[in-house]
C-alpha cells in the first residue's frame, strides 16, 4: 500500500517514514515546494494526485504555538484551509485520509479527561485553527479519522525533549510549568498507531472507525514532572541533567494560553480501532537514547552492567 505523507521533516511523518517502512508500506513524504498547504487547493489537489496514493496521512501543520498569535492568517491557511484541500484531493481519489489534530482544540477547564464529543474552546490561534482544520476535513470527506493527539516528542523536529536535553548540558536548573496537565506522546507510537488507523479504513467501511478520536500516550503528566522523567532517563545514560524548579504558568508567560488540562480519553480509539498508545514512561527511554551522542561516557549503572556482562564472557 502507498501512503502519501504531507511533510518531509516533521515529527510524525519521520516516524511514520520509519515505521512504515518496516512494515513493507511504500511510505511517500511530500512537501515544500512540491506539497505547500499554504497554496491554492488546485495546487494542492495536482500535487497529491501526481503521488497516486492509496490513503493518505496529513501529517504538516503549521505547529509554533506561540509564533502563530501573530502569524494567524499564516496558521489558518495551513492548519484550516490547507487540512480541507487535502481532504478534498483524497476525497476525489476515493482514498481513506487520516488527519491529525492536537489537544488544543480544548479550554482545559474540565476537571477529568476529556472525550471526542466533549465541548471545545480553543485558548489560542494555533488550537482555533486546528479546530478549523478539523471542521474542513469532516466537510470534504467522509472517508476519514481525525486523530487528535498530544504533547508531541520524537528523535525528529523541535520538541520539549529535545529542549530539555539542550537547556540541560549548561544550565544547573529549569523552571519549567506543573500547572498544565497533557499526555505525552511518542510520534513513534502515533506512527504506528495510525499505519493500524490506515489498514482499518482501507478494510472495512462501518462508519464506526470514521470521525474524531483521541490518540495519545496512555498516562498523564505536567510539564515539571515530564522534565524531571527526562532527566533522569537522560542521567542514567550518561546525557545531561538539570534540577526543575516546578513554576506556575504565570511565572512563564507566553505569547499564546495554553490549556490548564487538555488530558485526552482514548477509549473511543481503543474500542473503535483497537489502538491503544503506551505511556510515555515506556516510550521515552527509547527516544532519548536516540537523543543522546553516541560517544558519550557511560553512568555507573551501565558501567555496572557492562562490567557485569563482559565478566559473564
Ligand atoms: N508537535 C506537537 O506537540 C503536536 C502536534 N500535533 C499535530 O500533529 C501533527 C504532526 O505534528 P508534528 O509532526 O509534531 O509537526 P512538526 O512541527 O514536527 O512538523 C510540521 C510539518 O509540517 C510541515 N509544514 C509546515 N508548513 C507547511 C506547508 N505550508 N506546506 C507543507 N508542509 C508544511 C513541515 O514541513 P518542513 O518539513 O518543510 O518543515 C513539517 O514537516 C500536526 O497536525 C500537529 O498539529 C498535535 C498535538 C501535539
Ligand atoms: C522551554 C520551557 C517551556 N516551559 C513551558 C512552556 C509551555 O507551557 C510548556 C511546553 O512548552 P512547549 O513550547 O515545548 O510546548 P507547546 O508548544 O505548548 O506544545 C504544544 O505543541 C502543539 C503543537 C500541540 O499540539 C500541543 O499538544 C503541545 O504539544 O512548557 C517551561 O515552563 N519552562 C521551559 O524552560
Ligand atoms: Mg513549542
Amino acid at each position: 500500500m502507498r501512503i502519501l505523507v504531507t511533510g518531509t521533516q516533521g515529527q510524525v511523518a519521520r516516524s511514520l517514514l520509519e515505521r512504515g517502512s518496516e512494515r513493507g508500506y511504500e511510505i511517500i513524504l511530500l512537501g515544500r515546494p512540491h506539497l505547500d498547504l499554504a497554496s491554492g487547493r488546485s495546487e494542492i489537489v495536482a500535487a497529491v494526485e501526481r503521488a497516486r496514493p492509496d490513503a493518505v496521512v496529513n501529517a504538516a501543520a503549521y505547529t509554533a504555538v506561540d509564533k502563530a498569535e501573530a502569524d494567524e492568517a499564516a496558521a489558518f491557511a495551513i492548519n484550516a484551509d490547507g487540512a480541507g484541500s487535502v481532504a478534498y484531493a483524497a476525497a476525489r481519489l476515493a482514498v481513506p485520509l487520516v488527519h491529525t489534530s492536537t489537544d488544543y482544540v480544548f479550554d482545559g477547564l474540565k476537571p477529568a479527561a476529556f472525550r471526542e464529543n466533549d465541548p471545545v474552546g480553543p485558548t489560542s490561534v494555533y488550537g482555533r485553527s486546528k479546530l478549523d482544520g478539523e471542521r474542513q476535513v469532516l466537510a470534504e470527506h467522509d472517508n476519514a479519522a481525525i486523530l487528535r493527539t498530544a504533547w508531541v516528542y520524537s528523535p525528529f523536529g523541535a520538541n520539549f525533549v529535545k529542549t530539555m536535553l539542550r537547556l540541560g548540558t549548561d544550565r544547573e536548573e529549569l523552571r519549567v510549568v506543573s500547572d498544565q496537565l497533557g499526555n505525552p506522546t511518542s510520534a513513534l507510537d502515533i506512527a504506528d498507531g495510525i499505519l493500524k488507523v490506515v489498514a482499518n479504513l482501507a478494510a472495512d467501511r462501518d462508519e464506526n472507525l470514521r470521525g474524531i478520536f483521541h490518540m495519545a500516550g496512555s498516562e498523564s503528566t505536567n510539564w515539571a514532572e515530564f522534565a524531571e522523567g527526562i532527566f533522569a532517563t537522560s542521567a542514567a545514560r550518561g546525557g545531561p541533567t538539570a534540577r526543575v524548579v516546578r513554576i506556575g504558568s504565570s511565572d512563564f508567560p507566553t505569547a499564546a494560553k495554553r490549556p490548564a488540562n487538555s488530558r485526552l480519553d482514548c477509549t473511543k480509539l481503543q474500542s473503535a480501532h483497537q489502538v491503544s498508545l503506551p505511556s510515555w514512561r515506556t516510550s521515552l527511554s527509547d527516544v532519548v537514547e536516540r537523543l543522546l551522542p553516541g560517544d558519550r561516557e557511560p553512568s555507573p549503572e551501565q558501567q555496572t552492567e557492562t562490567s557485569r556482562l563482559s565478566s559473564q564472557g
